[in-house]
């Protein structure tokens, strides 16, 4: 019964955030309770030291870069990561049971937080080698609101497993790690996992993909089975089956038996699996030339006499180049098809020296990496996760941060293990570090061994551009494209306990900020108030526990409030000038300047800002800076509520400044005049709007759909999804506030929904004006 519980708890939890005060998620915080206590007495289980016959984390093989597979595993919410990262270790022999994501004991979800909740709240590492190959891989959360670490890790992958849950297809979030994956040109393979579970369909799920992700899906196995009937899959390429029979009361998986499918004894599926392969082998055909090549003219025939290997390195070259994603399929829980798929990881994904990076040839050999990760660890300080992309790194070594533009010492150079780590002498080019010391790297620092050696590589790559050798500038253009970090949708006040406690709230605040670049943090320039901005609920109640649990600090959050944007509709110009003596210097300068709104397909973030040709003189660097710096700073404080401006181009008409005026008071000049100019317009409120998506029995949709009706919500689509319905919306973040309880309350806890940004759309006038007077209090 406990068991049923807490699954229960874990679904409502995963479901969305969940508020402070409602009966039901008090309800379920007492059962997270009950289950925090029941955990106490659980072991992790990872090798560290060697037990037994557990492999000791030491152990881990060096092979060349060939051999080695930098890969993530991503997928929407529940559809089996963690489980099947698990799985993984234990087949490789990392470690001694299997752990399981209800009993909150699995390696790589080891916040405390990821264990009472059942969620991945952020990406670990795990480094293990499977018959001769090492793998560094990254299981990522599914929940929207920790996308940033899906896209952080992305960002250092080679390549990806994307797991899918075999009853519901391409789901929400699917589409977005996707989106993310294509984004970084990342070669993936896709895993239709819960194979066994009721409602499973292996060609529903591979129609999804082609249709949903509009790749081409290449069935290189097909289930022997489905849902309670599933026992193990057929190779196409080799033609054989593998079965998994429940053999002792271990029932592991580790043994199973594999033997070609014969004609005569399984008539039916041998057909099947023939026509596949046949199919799988025009396929690929059509989609390589060599291969195209060799089946014409050796086996066009006959494709049965064709070599699996011939196939398989085919395969291969057309997942590199992201023509086509090869499918694979099991039950990571059930303990099938996981062995399968490490094969196919090393078999079909990347090598490290398989991507081309166009700025490997400006460092020859020396250093160049990238943080792409800080944990912040009280007794070593941050701790810093940097992908090699050449050279070596050797700890007790300086490195220069080229973003940073500073040298730091690399005291320690640690090989991670989920929230474990081993001491390491050196690490080559291709491999993922943890590093101690490092203390300015941030997420998205270019790292490399020594600001001559950037300056060399700058030179290199000014050469290749047809560019003049040039000075220390150009080492600018080697910062590698860092990690793009969404804005943040809510925000609340934070309070400290006592006035003593804001200090230790501070540095909380700033490490945390450190480790999770969509934490924003902020000061209101009106009360003096610390505010939390954050990508979701769930992401700012897990910041709120982490501070209490992880610095002791108690404190109140404010109710949460949505991030709005605020644009104008209409031109207009300002001038303004500021004239102040200050000890024996005149500041004088004025400025006249116009604003008006931006027409484009994608929003503008960062104001467009255009010098009429009144400025003849090109205007020296460090004074454009501070008009910049003046506009830019107006941008992020709007006229209606203070809420950051988007989506205007302002124009600088003229600027007369007296020779001693500082840079600031420039600054500040243009910055009064651009909120004149703003304050002048006629303005208009922007709300988030979000894409969400509801999977509902049939029984509930009607009950689903009147209540969407009252929130604004503009349904898009009803699919059908086996028994169930899902329902895509786009629906005014504002009215979703606290909606799990709702949705729950509505269709007895049987449906889930995903919430995902998908832009800020302009308020209706009324709306705007009740939204107005609340927040001047006058309703
Ligand atoms: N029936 C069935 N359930 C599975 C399978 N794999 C995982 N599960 C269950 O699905 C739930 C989610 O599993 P996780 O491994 O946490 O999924 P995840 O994708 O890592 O979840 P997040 O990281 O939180 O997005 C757990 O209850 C698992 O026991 C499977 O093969 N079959």
């Amino acid at each position: 019964m406990l068991r049923v519980l807490r699954r229960l708890s874990v679904n409502v939890l995963k479901a969305s955030s969940v508020c402070n005060k409602c009966i039901c998620c008090r309800w379920s915080r007492m059962i997270i309770v009950k289950r925090l206590k029941s955990q106490e007495c659980h072991e992790r289980n990872y090798s560290f030291p060697p037990v037994g016959d557990v492999k000791s984390l030491r152990s881990i093989i060096t092979p060349p870069i060939s051999k080695i597979r930098n890969i993530g595993i991503m997928a929407h919410i529940d559809a089996g990561k963690t489980t099947t990262t698990e799985r993984m270790l234990y087949y490789s022999g990392y470690t001694r049971a299997l752990g399981d994501v209800d009993d909150g004991d699995t390696v790589t979800d080891f916040m405390a937080q990821e264990r009472e909740r059942g969620i991945t709240i952020q990406s670990a590492a795990v480094t293990f080698d499977w018959k001769g190959y090492r793998i560094n891989l990254i299981d990522t959360p599914g929940h929207v609101d920790f996308t940033v670490e899906v896209e952080r890790s992305l960002r250092v992958l080679d390549g990806a497993v994307a797991v899918f849950d075999a009853s519901a297809g391409v789901e929400a979030q699917t589409l977005t790690v996707w989106r993310q994956a294509d984004k970084h040109h990342i070669p993936r393979i896709c895993y239709l996992n819960k194979m066994d579970k009721n409602g499973a369909s292996f060609t529903y799920a591979v129609d999804s993909i082609k249709q949903k992700l509009k790749t081409k899906p290449l069935l290189l196995q097909l289930p022997i089975g489905e849902a309670k009937a599933f026992k193990g899959l057929v190779d196409v390429v080799t033609m054989e089956q593998i079965i998994w029979h429940p053999t002792s009361n271990l029932d592991d998986g580790k043994v199973f038996e594999q033997k070609p499918l014969m004609e005569t004894t399984h008539p039916e599926l041998f057909k099947e699996v023939k026509d596949t392969r046949n199919a799988l082998i025009e396929q690929v055909a059509d989609l390589d030339d060599e291969f195209a090549e060799l089946v014409l003219g050796d086996f066009s025939e006959n494709f049965d006499l064709l070599p699996p290997d011939k196939l398989q390195s085919a395969v291969r070259r057309v997942t590199l180049a992201q023509k086509a994603v090869p499918v694979f399929c099991g039950s990571a829980l059930k303990n099938k098809g996981v062995q399968p798929l490490l094969d196919a990881i090393t078999m079909y994904l990347p090598a490290p020296n398989e991507r081309s990076y166009d700025f490997l040839p400006w460092y020859k050999d020396d250093l160049c990496a990238l943080a792409f990760k800080v944990l912040h660890d009280k007794q070593r300080g941050p701790l810093v996760f940097i992908r090699i992309y050449s050279g070596t790194v050797k700890p007790q070594s300086a490195v220069y941060n080229i973003n940073k533009n500073c040298t730091e010492r690399m005291s320690r150079l640690l090989l991670p293990f989920a929230d474990q780590q081993i001491e390491i002498p050196s690490l080559m080019a291709g491999n993922i570090a943890l590093t101690v010391g490092l203390k300015q790297s941030a997420t998205g620092d270019t790292i490399v061994s020594s600001k001559a050696s950037a300056v060399a590589a700058a030179r290199r790559a000014g050469r290749e551009v047809g560019r003049k050798p040039d000075s220390e500038s150009e080492v600018d253009n080697l910062v590698l494209a860092g990690v793009e970090i969404p804005e943040p949708v809510f925000f609340c006040t934070i309070e400290p306990p006592s006035m003593a406690k804001q200090p230790d709230l501070n540095n909380a605040l700033n490490s945390l900020q450190r480790e999770d670049p969509s934490l924003k943090v902020k000061i209101d320039p009106d009360t003096g108030q610390t505010i939390l901005c954050g990508m979701g609920e769930l992401h700012i109640e897990i910041i709120h526990d982490r501070i209490k649990r992880e610095y002791g600090i108690e404190t109140y959050l404010g109710p949460l409030q949505i991030a709005y944007r605020e644009t104008i509709l209409n031109s207009v110009q300002a001038t303004d000038t500021l004239d102040r003596t200050i000890g024996d210097k005149r500041h004088m300068v004025s400025i006249q300047l116009g604003v008006k709104p931006w027409v484009g397909e994608r929003s503008l973030i960062t104001p467009l800002i255009e010098y009429t040709d009144s400025f003849i003189e090109p205007l020296e660097k460090d004074i454009k800076e501070a008009i910049e710096n003046g506009i830019n700073y107006s941008y992020l404080q709007g006229p209606l509520l203070g809420f950051p401006v988007q989506d205007v181009v302002v124009t600088l008409y003229s600027m007369t400044a007296h020779s001693e005026t500082s840079l600031p008071m420039i600054s500040a000049c243009v910055s009064r005049c651009m909120q004149k100019a703003l304050k002048k317009a006629s303005k208009q409120l922007l709300e988030p709007l979000m894409n969400l998506e509801i999977t509902v029995s049939e029984d509930h949709l009607t009950a689903v759909l009147g209540d969407l009706a009252q929130r604004r919500g503009s349904i898009q689509e009803i699919q059908s999804r086996q028994d169930n319905k899902v329902v895509v919306a786009a629906v005014p973040l504002a009215e979703m506030m606290g909606y799990s309880t709702v949705l729950r309350s509505l269709t007895s806890g049987s449906a889930t929904f995903t919430l995902e940004l998908a832009s800020y759309q302009a308020m209706n006038i009324q709306e705007q004006n009740v939204l107005l007077q609340k927040k001047s209090g006058l309703v």
